[in-house]
Parts: structure tokens; C-alpha cells; sequence
């Protein structure tokens, strides 16, 4: 097989996106003219004052909202090219999600969520590994309960299982720590650094938090519907006193 290392291809290729959303008679241009490219393997942090389009720009990576203007790619799939019913195939097979409100279905416990997407896309994986999934996040005890029985954090964690199990082209996180606590914003963190180091899978992270923002590989900053700035990406890992000074930037504009 003439595999390509991870960290040479390209995950995620926004290029030149546009997306306005319309509330009455206003339009607000929420991306203008976006353009950001995820490597393969590598863990992305998405920062920028509140309304920026940060969001919008992940809601168009994971195909959740169609751009106006310009292509989003992910895998290699110009996801322009698909109808509607071939994008929710694509993001049920090769995109997770760890969304405060697109997680988890309630009907099914955590061992059958974390299976849903693998079962979707036609993969023979069965409870052990649903099991061994969740054994990763810290919640094999918790295989039998389903969604309202679990806290946020650990809603989010069996989102993180998810993707352990079904390895998508890409892992969109939404404010993964939000809701959560200090200690428990930590371990978030550090499933979704082990989906990058252990699994060599891509996560694509919006947040508020410097100090979040510091964990990942690469951290970029939005302004006005657009990426004007980042840090990391000589491979020097970010530090959260210069996330910190940048945004404090950007919000002082
Ligand atoms: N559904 C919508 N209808 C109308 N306007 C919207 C909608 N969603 C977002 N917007 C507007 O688009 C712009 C970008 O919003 P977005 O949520 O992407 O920003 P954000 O950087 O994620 O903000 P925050 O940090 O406050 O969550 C904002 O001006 C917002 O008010």
C-alpha cells in the first residue's frame, strides 16, 4: 500500500471560505474569505475574539454548514462535490464530532454510541471493542449507562471513544473544557492529545482558554471572519503566556 505518513498529508483544507448568516434584514459575513490547511497528526487549537467565525469555520470543516464561496476539503474530498445525502455519509464515516449538543444519542448507552459511527459505516466492530474503546477515556464502567445518566465531561469522553474506535479524517471539538472544571478539562485534553499521539489521528479545536490552547500542535487566530495569525507552526510548541498576548491583540482592535 503506498501509505503517505500522517504527518505529510493534509487533513483539512479550507481555502478562501465564505459563509454569511442572515438574522432579519442583517447579513453578517461570519467567513471572509478563510483559508487554513490541518495537517494529518497534528492537534489544531482555533482562537479569536467572540464572533470572529470560529464556529462557522468548524461547522464548514465538518460539513455541518456549506460555504458560499470557496472549497472545503477533508481526506481529499472536496466536500462541494457531494449532495446531501453523500455528506452525511462522508461525516458519519470520516468525521467525529465533540460538540455540546451533537454528541451522543440518548436512546443507546455509551458502548452503543461509541460504536454508532464504525456500525454506520458498515465495520465489524463489536461490544469488545466498544469496551476497549472506553477503557482509553476512563468509562468502561460506565459502558451500560446511557447519555442523561453521565456528566458533560464524560459525555465528551465517550465522544473522544467514538473517534478512538471509528478513526475519522478528523476530530472536531467545540469547545471541548467549556463546561467542565479544571481536573476534568485536563483529562479531555488528555484523550484528545492520545487520539494525536497514540491513534495519529487529527483534532480540530475550537477554544477561549490560552491555556487549552497550549496543548495543542498548532494554534491559529481568527479576526473578522478570516485566520490572521498563529503560533506553533515552526514546531515550537505554543506557550499560553504568548496564546495569551496574541488574543489580548486581537481583542483590543
Ligand atoms: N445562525 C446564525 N444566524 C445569524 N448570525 C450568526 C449565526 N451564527 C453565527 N452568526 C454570526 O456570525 C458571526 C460569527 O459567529 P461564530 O459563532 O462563528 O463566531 P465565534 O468566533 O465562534 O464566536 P463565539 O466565540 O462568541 O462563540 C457572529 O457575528 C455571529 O453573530
Amino acid at each position: 500500500m503506498n501509505a503517505i505518513p500522517h504527518a505529510t498529508r493534509d487533513a483539512v483544507r479550507v481555502a478562501a471560505v465564505a459563509k454569511h448568516h442572515t438574522a432579519g434584514e442583517h447579513r453578517v459575513a461570519a467567513l471572509d474569505g478563510a483559508s487554513l490547511t490541518v495537517r494529518a497528526g497534528t492537534l489544531t487549537a482555533v482562537m479569536g475574539p467572540s464572533g470572529s467565525g470560529k464556529s462557522t469555520l468548524l461547522h464548514c470543516a465538518a460539513g455541518l454548514d456549506r460555504p458560499d464561496a470557496g472549497t472545503v476539503t477533508v481526506d481529499g474530498v472536496d466536500l462541494g462535490s457531494l449532495g446531501e445525502r453523500g455528506l452525511t455519509e462522508f461525516r458519519r464515516r470520516r468525521i467525529g464530532f465533540v460538540f455540546q449538543d451533537y454528541n451522543l444519542v440518548d436512546a443507546l448507552t455509551a458502548a452503543q454510541n461509541t460504536l454508532l459511527p464504525a456500525r454506520l459505516a458498515g465495520a465489524r466492530a463489536g461490544r469488545r471493542h466498544a469496551l476497549a474503546a472506553l477503557e482509553e477515556v476512563g468509562l468502561r464502567d460506565r459502558a451500560d449507562h446511557r447519555p442523561h445518566q453521565l456528566s458533560g465531561g464524560e459525555q465528551q469522553r465517550v465522544a473522544i471513544a467514538r473517534a478512538v474506535l471509528s478513526r475519522p479524517a478528523v476530530l472536531c471539538a467545540d469547545e471541548p473544557t467549556g463546561a467542565l472544571d479544571l481536573a476534568r478539562g485536563r483529562q479531555v485534553l488528555d484523550r484528545l492529545r492520545a487520539v494525536v499521539d497514540v491513534h495519529g489521528g487529527t483534532v480540530l479545536m475550537v477554544t477561549h482558554d490560552p491555556a487549552v490552547a497550549a496543548r495543542a500542535d498548532r494554534v491559529v487566530f481568527m479576526a473578522d471572519g478570516r485566520i490572521v495569525d498563529e503560533l506553533g507552526a515552526d514546531g515550537a510548541a505554543p506557550a499560553a503566556e504568548a496564546v495569551a498576548v496574541r488574543m489580548a491583540g486581537l481583542e483590543a482592535v
